[in-house]
Formats: C-alpha cells, structure tokens, sequence
C-alpha cells in the first residue's frame, strides 16, 4: 500500500489557483521531497494531506484512507511539523512534548519514555526544563520535531525542516531523519534547497506555481542543475554583437543578455571562464565583472518545463 496517494488534486482561494490539478504517489519507506520556490503550493499540499485544509476537488489518501473523508484514520499514524514552530514559549521543553503526547493519545508511560528519547536524540535533554522562550530558532525546531515525533509516527510531514539555521542544528536534523529512514518511516518534506533535496530525498516531486513540473530521483534532478550552471560576465565595451559571439564559443549551452551583463549557461564553468579571458583578451575588452551563482530553482524550472525565457536568447539547448 502507498503511504501517499495523490490524485488529481485541486485547491483554489478565490480566483487564485494554488493547487492545479496535482497527481503522485509516496511509496512506504520512501523520503519525498517536494522542492519549489515561494507560493509553489507546497504548504497547501501538505495542509491538504493532514486534514486542515478541504480540496476544491481531487483526492488524497494516507496509507489508504481518504483524508477528506475518513481524516482521523489518515492523521492516526502520521506526525506534522509545521513550517511555524508550534512550541509554546511558557512551557519547558518536556511540558511541550507532554502537551504534544497529550494531543496524540499517547499513553502516560509511553509518553515519558518517548519524550527522554526524543529529547536525547535532539540533544535538547540538558535544558528539558527550561522555558523554551530561551531557546534558539535552531533548538526550537528541534523541539518542534520532536513533537512531530512523540506518537512513533509512521509517516512524517516536514515543513521546510532546516530553513534558515545554524549548522548544528541543522546537522542535528538531517541525523534524526536518516535515522528514521533507517527504521522504515516515510518523510515527506518541502524544501527551497535543490542541494538538500538531493541529499536527503529518494525522490523530488518539483512544484511550480501549483503544478508539478517533474517527479524525479535526485540523480536525474543533479544531471537537469549542472546543465543549468551559470556564468554572469559584464565587458567595458558593449558595441560589439556579445550575444552572437559568446553563443560560437564551445562549452556553451545558452546566453542570455540581462542588463549590462551576459548570463552564460554551461555544464563546464571552469573551462568556460578560461575561454571568456581568451574571449576577452582578442577582442581587447576589460571584464569588468564575473560571477558563477549557483543555478536557481527558476533555472531548473524553465529548464524542466523547456520553457522559453523572455527576452533576447540564443538557444543551443539539448
Ligand atoms: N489561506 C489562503 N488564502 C488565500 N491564498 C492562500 C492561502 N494559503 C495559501 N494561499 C496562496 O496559495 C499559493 C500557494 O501557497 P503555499 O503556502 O502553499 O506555498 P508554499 O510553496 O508553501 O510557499 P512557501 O515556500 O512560501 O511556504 C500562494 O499564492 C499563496 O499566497
């Protein structure tokens, strides 16, 4: 049985289409990641498949049951960490799992064993009595996990996990999720970040203005990021035709004009920036400045959906 079934699924606020008819499935076992930029759908999904939201249509079931209509049983063996940490500031770390458990139905004895593990585990033990208004955004989240955790869930929901912390904690996450990988738990977790998407899914839905672009291993997803490398260059002379010329030079898959600069796309950017020096020296021009940004979602996605950019491009795309 499939842990997540998604079919045809709908969601509109008003005019606005967040959701644009969506369809996959997450095998048990499986790490899902769900990588898009803001206001994707990505949260609407998930608030979707946890019964806080209805579809306008479509359907969703957890591991068989159908979360619209039969939303109990589907909550029942699932654990929900929110984007927003849900952890109340009056409250010690282990009064925030206690109310956590409490919700879930977990039974005293089992409660306190569970929560002097997870509290371990986050390493959060050593200030399980401290209020968490003390608390760091990193350890928050970790508390906020393992709130997500206290019921032995055996699917979970991540809501951006390690968006925007410290290196510990964020190290300290990824360990805990592996781990649960390890004894069979299914994760399903939205991301911004290509790279952690690539480190820790099996497979990556990408969602883009509420339509799933591709489902894909992360493999094939790092083959789509190194085809989309790029390179920002600016010369100190621009009355020679750079869109026409950079476009001959070898290595290189596409150029675009953006501004006062010129946005090359290459699987080699080493080898590419060699031959701009080159590039540069015989026609007697200064670079005035070079950049290698990493690829952006907006690169990957125009790349995925084969989408034209607008404005001036000269396409060499395979
Ligand atoms: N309750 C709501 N009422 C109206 N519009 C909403 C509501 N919730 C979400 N939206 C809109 O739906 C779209 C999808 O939002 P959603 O929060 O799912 O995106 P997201 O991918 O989770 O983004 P982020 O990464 O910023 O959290 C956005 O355009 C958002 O403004």
């Amino acid at each position: 049985m499939k842990a997540i079934e998604v079919s045809h699924l709908i969601k509109k606020f008003g005019s606005l289409t967040a959701l644009n008819d969506i369809s996959f499935s997450v095998g048990e076992g499986e790490t899902f990641g769900f990588l898009g930029p803001n206001g994707a759908g990505k949260t609407t999904t998930i608030r979707i498949l946890t019964g806080v939201s209805r579809p306008t249509s479509g359907t969703a079931t957890i591991f068989g049951h159908d979360v619209k209509h039969d939303t109990i049983a589907a909550r029942q063996s699932v654990g929900i960490v929110s984007e927003n940490s849900n952890v109340y500031d009056d409250l010690t770390a282990w009064q925030n799992l206690m109310f956590s458990a409490e919700l879930y139905h977990v039974g005293r004895k089992e409660r306190e064993k569970k929560a002097n593990e997870l509290l371990r585990k986050f390493e959060l033990y050593e200030r399980r009595n401290d209020k968490v208004q003390g608390f760091s955004k990193g350890m928050k989240r970790r508390l906020t996990l393992a709130m997500g955790m206290v019921n032995s869930p055996r699917l979970i929901f991540l809501d951006e996990p390690t968006s925007g912390l410290d290196v510990q904690s964020n190290l300290i996450i990824r360990e805990v999720i592996s781990g649960l990988v390890r004894e069979g738990v299914t994760v399903f977790l939205t991301t911004h970040n290509i790279e952690e998407a690539n480190v820790m899914c099996d497979r990556v839905a990408i969602i883009n203005k509420g339509n799933i672009v591709a489902v894909d291993t992360p493999e094939s997803l790092k083959r789509t990021i190194r085809s989309v490398q790029s390179i920002e260059v600016a010369f100190d002379n621009n009355s020679i035709d750079h869109l026409e010329e950079l476009s001959r030079l070898p290595m290189i898959n596409e150029v675009h004009k953006a501004g006062d600069k010129f946005k090359i796309f290459t699987e080699l950017p080493s080898e590419v920036i060699d031959a701009l020096v080159v590039y540069a020296h015989s026609y007697n021009l200064k670079i005035l400045s070079i950049a290698t940004p990493g690829p952006s979602l907006e690169d990957v996605f125009v790349r995925l959906t084969g989408l034209q950019r607008a404005g001036d491009g000269i396409h060499a795309i395979d």
